[in-house]
């Protein structure tokens, strides 16, 4: 059995004491009492969330807990049952998703929606906040939106620099890989200049290789001056970028915390892994960690697969928590 020890009661995002449903000293996002139901299932139960400005928050769970719905909610692109929530202290209720991303919270999709068919350039362009040229009145004033579009366009090529994608800038984007896919996502998303980044599952289908530079990327949103939400399954990634981590199971928040002490907390272990277990999820080995996956019908990430497979061949470390930290040391 890990050593656990017991978590901090305050925080200096927090505003008094910290767990599920804790107020932050300076939240960029309320949401309270938000429900969403399907037929008899109720996806998103959420009493009261906010997320910290500023920071980087990783909001995680069992597959089915609810953190696709609830960020589909928070944006606009799903309607809650009930329930209000704000942006910079403006409700977002009946606000659609692309005036949601003009008040400055974009997000990045699960599945990269990415246009396949359309230049790399031409969906960062897609992407731009104000596109004057879309007015009829507008598009027969060629000088209105020239100098506009060759700012969209000086701004996509100074992102597709920064996201290493400027080589790429006229190939077709279903060309891509998935992990440079993420890349354009990302991107894509800065072009409108948003506050606050919201990305789902960012590691998904990403290979190893470009799995750091994905990392650095999101902690430069950070170090920008933005905040970050991400879903995401990758533990290692909820370690070693996030500052605050938001656990929800069931559609409701089951705990909340920093990184370093929130993989210990007993529901997140419950959450993940049923209510008889007392490892940690910060020591799991490697074959833990895919056989999490494999339950949950994911795809198992390729760093851990072939550790994973490794490990059956050879004997099992004497301690779990050694493997997982020689893994962390290689990062
Ligand atoms: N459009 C829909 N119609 C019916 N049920 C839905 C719909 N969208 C989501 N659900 C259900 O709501 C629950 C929460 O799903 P959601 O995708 O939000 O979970 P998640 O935590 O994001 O899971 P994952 O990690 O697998 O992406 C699941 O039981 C899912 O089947």
């Amino acid at each position: 059995m890990s050593e656990t020890t017991t978590p901090p009661t305050t925080h200096p995002l927090v505003d008094g004491e910290v767990g599920p449903g804790c107020k932050k000293v300076d939240p960029i996002v309320i949401a309270d009492g938000v429900v969403r139901q399907f037929g008899g299932l109720t996806a998103v139960d959420v009493e009261h969330a906010e997320i910290p400005r500023g920071a980087i928050t990783a909001l995680i769970g069992p597959n089915g807990a609810g953190k696709t719905t609830f960020f589909n909610l928070l944006t606009g692109f799903d309607r809650p049952n009930k329930g209000a929530w704000s942006f910079e202290g403006q409700s977002l209720a009946h606000v659609p998703s692309h005036k949601v991303a003009r008040r400055g919270m974009v997000r990045t999709f699960q599945l990269t929606k990415s246009l396949g068919r359309l230049t790399v350039l031409q969906n960062m362009l897609l992407g731009a906040r104000d596109q004057r040229g879309e007015g009829i009145f507008a598009a027969l004033v060629r000088p209105l939106w020239k100098a506009q579009e060759e700012a969209n366009i000086e701004r996509a090529d100074s992102l597709l620099a920064r996201f290493k994608l400027d080589a790429k800038r006229e190939d077709y984007a279903a060309s891509l890989s998935g992990g440079q896919r993420k890349l354009l996502e990302m991107a894509r998303a800065l072009m409108s200049e948003p506050t606050l980044v919201m990305l789902d599952e960012p590691m998904a289908g990403v290979n190893p290789a470009l799995t750091q530079s994905l990392l650095d990327h999101v902690k430069g949103l950070k170090d920008d001056g933005m905040t970050v939400l991400f879903v995401e399954h990758d533990m290692h990634m909820v370690r070693h970028i996030s500052d605050w981590v938001i656990v929800m199971a069931e559609g409701r928040i089951v705990a909340e915390g920093p990184p370093e002490t929130i993989m210990q907390n007993q529901a997140v272990v419950d959450a993940y892994l049923g209510a008889h277990h007392d490892t940690d999820l910060g020591t799991l080995t490697n074959q833990q960690v895919a056989q999490i996956h494999e339950d949950a019908g994911d795809e198992v990430p390729v760093d851990v697969d072939a550790s994973a497979r490794q490990q059956t061949t050879t004997d099992a470390p004497a301690d779990p928590g050694a493997d997982a930290h020689d893994e962390e040391g290689k990062r």
